[in-house]
């Protein structure tokens, strides 16, 4: 039976050290989430990260709008933000309604309050190994690897799912922790044997336990991206499933993490550390310009 990785305590944790480095502040780091429509999901998942904010000790700014926003409107917003002395993180919930052009969205946001990494800018600066914002899933996923692994020099790493937002970052993670990694998809050929070849094993792909047990190797680490809502055996009910069948998985693996409870906490705690990762910087920069 494989090790099951806490990522809530370990982000519960992580969050327990970041609040103490807020305390110590001479100011207030602030997030502001925009969350467009009304998809019940994304508003529960929104309250929590408003909540766990306020807890660090951070602002925490919502701005809801109604599903028929304007393309115009949300810009004009993301640009109030961006000139926002006290906001210091902007994260705009995905996906948009579909009118809306999220790629243009997202480049609107200043490269230095973009908390998710998804502008151009903080990609390029991940693919490059230079500092920028790390997206919250992949850097919680690594925190994760480093803390049980310790190294993963040599490891070979396959990656499921090629998103901007998770695939493709975890990937260069991967990459930098000096990982074999190759990157899966919808169109690979022979998935199941691919996977057993994996001594790190990530799947981000979105399809309830669509990996199976018989497609990992003896050992191996598993990291669960996947967060499915699906019917639960009670009529009505629903309940949180990984990309992973997780019963199987686990007696196969030698380390996996659960969902819920795995990765998802490590995204919000690590959506707080990039929060206060930008605000030391634009901080430290506005304390530069003032002094001269
Ligand atoms: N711009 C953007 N950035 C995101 O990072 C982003 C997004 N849009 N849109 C939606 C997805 C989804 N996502 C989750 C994060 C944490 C949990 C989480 O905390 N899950 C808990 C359980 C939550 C529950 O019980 O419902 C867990 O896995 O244990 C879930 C989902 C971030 N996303």
């Amino acid at each position: 039976m494989a090790d099951i990785i806490d990522g809530k305590a370990f982000a519960a944790s992580l969050r327990a050290s970041i609040a103490a480095e807020v305390a110590a502040l001479s100011f207030q780091p602030g997030l502001a989430v925009v969350l467009v429509g009304d998809d019940p999901a994304s508003k529960v998942y929104v309250a929590n990260k408003a909540r766990q904010t306020v807890e660090v000790g951070m602002r925490s700014f919502e701005h809801r709008l109604p599903a028929e926003t304007t393309q115009a409107t949300l810009l004009a917003l993301v640009q109030s933000l961006n000139a926002d002395a006290a906001v210091h993180g902007i994260l705009v919930q995905l996906p948009l309604p579909r009118h809306l052009d999220a790629d243009a969205i997202i480049a609107a946001i200043s490269p230095a309050k973009d908390v998710d990494g998804l502008t151009v800018t903080n990609a390029g600066l991940l693919a490059n190994g230079l500092p920028g914002l790390v997206p919250c899933t992949p850097l919680g996923c690594i925190l994760l690897l480093h803390d049980r692994l310790g190294g993963m020099t040599g490891l070979n790493a396959v990656v499921i799912g090629r998103s901007n937002l998770v695939g493709k970052p975890i990937a260069q993670l991967l990459l930098q922790q000096n990982c074999t990694v190759t990157i899966a998809h919808s169109k690979t050929r022979d998935l199941p044997t691919l996977c057993r070849g994996a001594d790190i094993l990530i799947a981000a792909v979105g399809r309830p336990e669509m990996i199976k047990g018989d497609w990992i190797k003896p050992g191996a680490t598993v990291i669960d991206v996947g967060i499915n809502r699906v019917p639960a055996a009670a009529p009505g009910k629903t309940k949180l499933v990984g990309d992973v069948a997780f019963a199987e998985a686990a007696g196969v693996a030698g380390i996996i993490t659960p969902v819920p409870g795995g990765v998802g906490p490590m995204t919000i705690a690590c959506l707080l550390r990039n929060t206060l990762t930008a605000a030391k910087r634009i901080e430290s920069r506005a304390t530069l310009v003032s002094e001269v």
